[in-house]
């Protein structure tokens, strides 16, 4: 909050001062006025207007309506909050008038209430959720994860939590909302659902006591009134504002003590929360602003650059233009915009990027003008982008001062280097794909825009024939961004395709399914090590406990099949991995379950380390549970990596060299259907393994590294393997990266326990110290 906000708090009686402490607390103030004389007079006055229905009667709802339209007349946001909407018949038809007078900004509230909202208009929304929320139908509100005062003394016992509703069906529920009240919706619950109709966030996280306390609901539709009254859009003020309580509950919740204290304390140390984070907040803030004073320096983020939307009226569809394709672009989630009209004349840009400007303001957009810092002069927007053949950067940087950002473009390391050095603030690196926008252009190769991103310190984004599907071809480049014509603005549906578009950006998530090691250096544990060295998220369902160390295992202990099925379950309808790793499955009972889980959730990218028999040709799962592996799972992976003993039993074929793998691979391939990558290992060679794909047979060369630590390198790979696929790489090039950072881990030479101990899977870097 950059300024003292102020909230017109009409309010609801049992919680007033909670609210008045709790703006305060985060940096604005409370001003409450009731009487329909002075409404409109302190409407005006304020930045924000809270419509909290709270104990309704009929001169509240006259007052909320007054004030209400007054703040739309002035383009003040208006958060309402329809207090137990749909507990009395008048409850519903005084919050319909007011709907029907006044264009909220934001409506806050939870589902039942959400429900309350659209239920006029369609009974079955209550139909489909169940016949829980029936048996309360026209009462109050359930404990509803925010404690709404006036029904926190009448909830109607033993159904609070069941109320709840999936997280699917409240996701529609606030989208029908939004949509037909045409505002963002935040709705509490479970995990809270913020929605403008088009886009959606939830937000997880809190604790549970917050439901404990009179008048937590009213305080969030308070911070949402607060956010947005400094002119932040109401979805993003939504969000904020949530994300904010959550956290501050988390907060309260990990400094009450249990033992001593109760729930008084929490709910003070909730505000304590909230002050001190945006205590820390307007620190930071000041910091940055001190920071940019001293530089006299626009900044632009990577994170400003990540989808970068360059216009081409030549891609509009008819009946589109510039100013709502923009709109809709920034609405939906493009981070930067620039104006590239290479055939209007200077008036038409001028006149364009003004009101181009104004919609990408409105969303803390950057908008960037082509080839002309004179104009982005005159349109007063955030910066220009100049190529080689237009005014040069120390030029255009003469000409703008400090404060304008200017991009460059560059083709090679050397173009990169001279444009950081005169002083741009970022990079636009292509034609990476060709281009059908730009014709006079040539194609950039990969490794080139590798070095070029590897060279600099400013940021990078690549350009041309960028499309959501060919967009992952890019990861492991460097980049921070991709800046699209076509691919954004022929789209059809746009908000669609630029979801699309900031997918690939996602952090990815991996999945291993397989045994603990409790000595660290294999199973789950190296699978998860790897997965975070390789920068995707990782996750684990644990089949089997084993306690061993590097110099063998002294003990297994087996999940049962239901829990095994129990924890897959937990994985996939929350965080669905993009890969899943298979390491050991001891039982055929497990290998079914896990087997029948991964067909239900349809899972992808899925890489199996057969683990059956020993690098020295031990065999360490029983033949039923070999032969379930082979009939169940094999079928469902992508790839297999078996060691030579298990390609030979797979196979049925002896393996002495470099020739026996390769038709030992390529029987196991035409017997099975998935891809096999046979790990060369001692016995033939260290390095080299081969890889059939069915398609394509290669063999994949590595260094060889002396160490005799190499505890857990079967995981390793396949976790690393795994990790690539899910970031989109195609599998020769996850093969042959998940190989170099096995031989760059095993260079470290770390050398722990009494056998062959573990690797290094942090290659000796601390991320954070
Ligand atoms: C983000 C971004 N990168 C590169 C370019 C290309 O600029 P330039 O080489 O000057 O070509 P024109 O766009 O002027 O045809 C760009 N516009 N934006
Ligand atoms: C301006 C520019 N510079 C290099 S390619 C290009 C055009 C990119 O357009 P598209 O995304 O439609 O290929
Ligand atoms: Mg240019």
């Amino acid at each position: 909050m950059e300024k003292n906000v102020k909230v017109h708090c009409l309010t609801n009686p049992v919680t007033m001062q909670s609210v008045a402490n709790v703006l305060l607390a985060a940096g604005g103030s409370a001003v409450m006025a009731q009487d329909e004389q002075e409404v409109e007079e302190i409407t005006a006055i304020c930045q924000a207007t809270l419509l909290n229905t709270g104990v309704p009667d009929e001169r509240k709802i006259r007052s909320c309506i007054l004030a209400g339209k007054c703040a739309n007349r002035l383009g003040h946001p208006v958060v309402l909050d329809p207090v137990g909407a749909g507990a009395s018949k008048f409850r519903r038809k005084k919050i319909g008038q007011l709907l029907q007078s006044v264009v909220p900004s934001i409506i806050r509230c939870n589902q039942e209430e959400a429900s309350a909202l659209l239920r006029a208009e369609d009974e079955k929304e209550f139909l489909v959720l169940g016949t829980e929320r029936q048996k309360i139908e026209g009462t109050a509100e359930s404990c509803q994860q925010d404690g709404d005062a006036v029904f926190s003394g009448i909830q109607s016992g033993g159904v609070e939590s069941s109320l709840e509703l999936e997280l699917e069906k409240a996701r529609r529920l606030a989208v029908r909302l939004a949509k037909k009240y045409r505002c963002t919706v935040c709705m509490t619950g479970e995990q809270d659902v913020i929605s403008d109709g088009e886009r959606v966030k939830v937000i997880s996280g809190g604790d549970g006591r917050i439901c404990r306390i009179t008048g937590s609901g009213c305080m969030l539709s308070a911070l949402c009134a607060l956010k947005c009254g400094d002119g932040t859009d109401s979805f993003e003020a939504a969000a904020e504002a949530a994300e904010t309580w959550r956290h501050c509950a988390e907060r309260a919740g990990e400094t009450v003590d249990e033992k001593e204290e109760g729930i008084g304390s929490f709910q003070i140390r909730l505000l304590d929360a909230l002050s001190l984070k945006m205590e820390m907040e307007r620190g930071r803030r000041m910091e940055v602003q001190s920071r940019m004073k001293q530089n006299k320096k626009r900044y632009i983020s990577p994170e400003q650059l990540r989808l970068y939307a360059v216009t081409d009226r030549k891609w509009l569809a008819e009946g589109e233009t510039l100013e709502t394709v923009v709109e809709t672009l920034v609405r939906s989630g493009v981070t930067c915009v620039q104006l590239r009209e290479k055939h209007a004349s200077d008036e038409e840009i001028i006149s364009e990027g003004k009101k181009l400007n104004e919609i990408c303001r409105k969303h803390h957009v950057p908008l960037i003008v082509n080839d002309r810092p004179d104009l982005a002069k005159k349109i007063g927007a955030a910066g220009v982008h100049v190529g080689l053949s237009d005014m040069g950067i120390e030029k255009a940087r003469e000409l703008l001062g400090e404060d304008f950002i200017i991009g460059g473009s560059a083709h090679n390391v050397k173009e990169a280097l001279q444009a950081q050095k005169a002083g741009a603030d970022y990079i636009g690196c292509g034609a990476v794909f060709g281009s059908q926008t730009k014709s006079d252009v040539t194609t950039l190769a990969k490794e080139e825009l590798c070095a070029i991103c590897e060279a600099v310190e400013i940021p990078v984004v690549a350009i041309g024939g960028i499309t959501a599907e060919n967009i992952k071809e890019l990861t492991g480049t460097g980049i921070d961004g991709v800046a699209v014509v076509s691919g954004l603005f022929a789209a059809k549906d746009k908000p669609e395709m630029v979801r699309r578009f900031l997918k690939a950006f996602e952090m990815k998530k991996v999945l291993t399914i397989a045994g603990s090691d409790c000595s660290g250096g294999a199973g789950i544990q190296a699978d998860l090590k790897t997965m975070a060295a390789n920068g995707v998220y990782g996750m684990s369902a644990v089949m089997a406990l084993t306690a061993q160390n590097t110099t063998g295992v002294q003990g297994i202990m087996e999940v049962t099949p239901e829990f095994a099925g129990q924890q897959i379950d937990s994985i996939f309808t929350d965080i669905r991995p993009d890969a899943v790793k298979i390491g050991m499955l001891s039982s055929g009972e497990i290998i079914h379950v896990v087997a029948e889980k991964l067909k239900e959730y349809q899972a992808e990218h899925i890489v199996l380390d057969p683990v059956m028999v020993s690098t020295s040709g031990h065999r360490l799962i029983q033949k039923d549970a070999e032969q379930s592996l082979k009939k169940e799972l094999f079928p469902l992976a992508e790839l297999i990596t078996p060691n030579i003993p298990e390609a030979e039993v797979l196979s049925g074929r002896k393996i002495k060299n470099a020739q026996d793998m390769e038709s030992a691979a390529e029987k196991i391939v035409e017997e099975y259907g998935c891809a096999v990558l046979l790990k060369g290992g001692h016995r033939i060679n260290d390095a080299n393994d081969f890889l059939c794909t069915g398609e394509k047979k290669v063999w994949i060369c590595g260094e060889r590294v002396e160490n005799p630590n190499t505890h857990g390198t079967g995981c390793t790979l396949s976790s690393a393997i795994a990790s690539n696929l899910a970031k989109g790489v195609g599998m020769e090039e996850a093969v042959q990266k998940a190989k170099e950072y096995l031989t760059e881990a095993l260079k470290e030479q770390l050398d722990l326990g009494a056998g062959s101990g573990p690797m290094d899977h942090t290659l000796g870097k601390i991320i954070f110290e």
